[in-house]
């Protein structure tokens, strides 16, 4: 029987980076992974860790960071792979887009330099190159790509311009993208464009997707599974229509009752109470304790392990089989 590999596999990763005399730990014990073709989504408030676990799949972890753990892309693992084996990774395989275009893209030179550097590099002949780009800025939606090749950054909107960033991730047709957060840099009927775009892209051409944001019902609607991260640690794991109607752990199910919602009956939009804590800030036990009102002493004692409940996605709470979200 043949095993069926991911083609991205974080196993056990945690990170630390040296602070004085100290190492300060950033992620701990991070797993996820995405199949061929698959969308998945990984969600978290403001210093969770999201772009630390996402830099580290092109291996872009900063040199000073000691890990442990493994990232494996179809199989290899990026930690241990050399400067060439890393820029081969880049160009062949994993793209990434960020969250802000206008830092991705280079002012002073042309779109189409931009876009048909990485093919020329690659030895594609000018001319093919300068076609492919042109294919690529029609299939995210640009109108006159021959002249957009003309053009220079300034000239184009935020949201415009985040396309001409997702045809250049596309150039070389790698079978997996990372995407950090990126529209949230946009407007939201911009944001609303570019999601299209990227998913419509995404099922097109089967790339795997790790789509990463702090928009968890954005999450649900858009991708086949959800990792939820809380002070660099994966809290829960579910098929994102599972997640969206039964969170297991009780941060998620905070994050789903802060979201307004405009139906009626809708309940008011709840807030978390306190402030999300970094991984170097949470004392032991359960990071989200100290805002948990399940939370009972034990919480901040033990640390709570990923869990299975019901046979449904899993879930690092120690009450998470109580039935206390129910
Ligand atoms: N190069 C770095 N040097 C020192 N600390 C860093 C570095 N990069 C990230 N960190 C720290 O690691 C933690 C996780 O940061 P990260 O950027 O991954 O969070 P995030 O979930 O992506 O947040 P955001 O949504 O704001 O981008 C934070 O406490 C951050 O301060």
């Amino acid at each position: 029987m043949t095993v069926q590999q991911n083609l991205l596999e974080i196993d056990d990763l945690t990170v630390r980076l040296p602070e004085g005399r100290a190492a300060r730990p950033i992620l701990d014990g991070v797993s996820l992974s995405v199949a061929a073709g698959e969308m998945v989504g990984l969600v978290g408030e403001s210093g969770s860790g999201k772009s630390v676990a996402c830099r580290s799949v092109l291996g872009l972890l900063p040199e000073r960071a000691r890990t442990d753990g493994e990232v494996r892309v179809a199989g290899r693992d990026v930690l241990t792979l050399s400067r060439d084996g890393l820029k081969e990774l880049r160009t062949r395989q994993v793209s990434m887009i960020f969250q802000d275009p206008r830092a991705s893209v280079n002012p002073m030179r042309r779109v189409g330099d931009f876009l048909t550097e990485g093919m020329r590099a690659a030895g594609v002949p000018a001319a093919a190159a300068t076609d492919r780009a042109e294919e690529l800025l029609d299939a995210v939606g640009i109108r006159d790509p021959r002249g957009a090749l003309r053009r220079h950054p300034h000239q184009f909107s935020g949201g415009m311009l985040q396309r001409v960033v997702i045809a250049a991730a596309l150039a070389s047709r790698p079978s997996l993208l990372v995407a950090d957060e990126p529209t949230t840099a946009l407007d939201v009927t911009t944001q609303a464009e570019v999601i299209a775009i990227l998913t419509r892209l995404q099922a097109e051409r089967g790339t795997g997707m790790l789509f990463v944001t702090h928009d968890l019902e954005l999450a649900s609607a858009i991708c086949d599974r959800v990792y939820v991260m809380y002070a660099g640690r994966i809290v829960e794991t579910q098929a994102a229509t599972d997640l969206f109607d039964r969170p297991r752990h009780p941060y998620t199910a905070g994050l789903l009752a802060c979201t307004p919602r405009v139906e009626p009956d809708a309940a008011p939009p709840r807030p978390i109470p306190g402030r999300p804590v970094s991984l170097a800030e949470s004392p032991s036990g359960c990071a989200f304790a100290a805002r948990c009102a399940h939370a009972q002493e034990r919480c901040s004692v033990e640390k709570p392990v990923l869990r299975q409940y019901d046979g449904q996605g899993l879930a690092a709470c120690l009450r998470a089989d109580e039935g206390i979200l129910l």
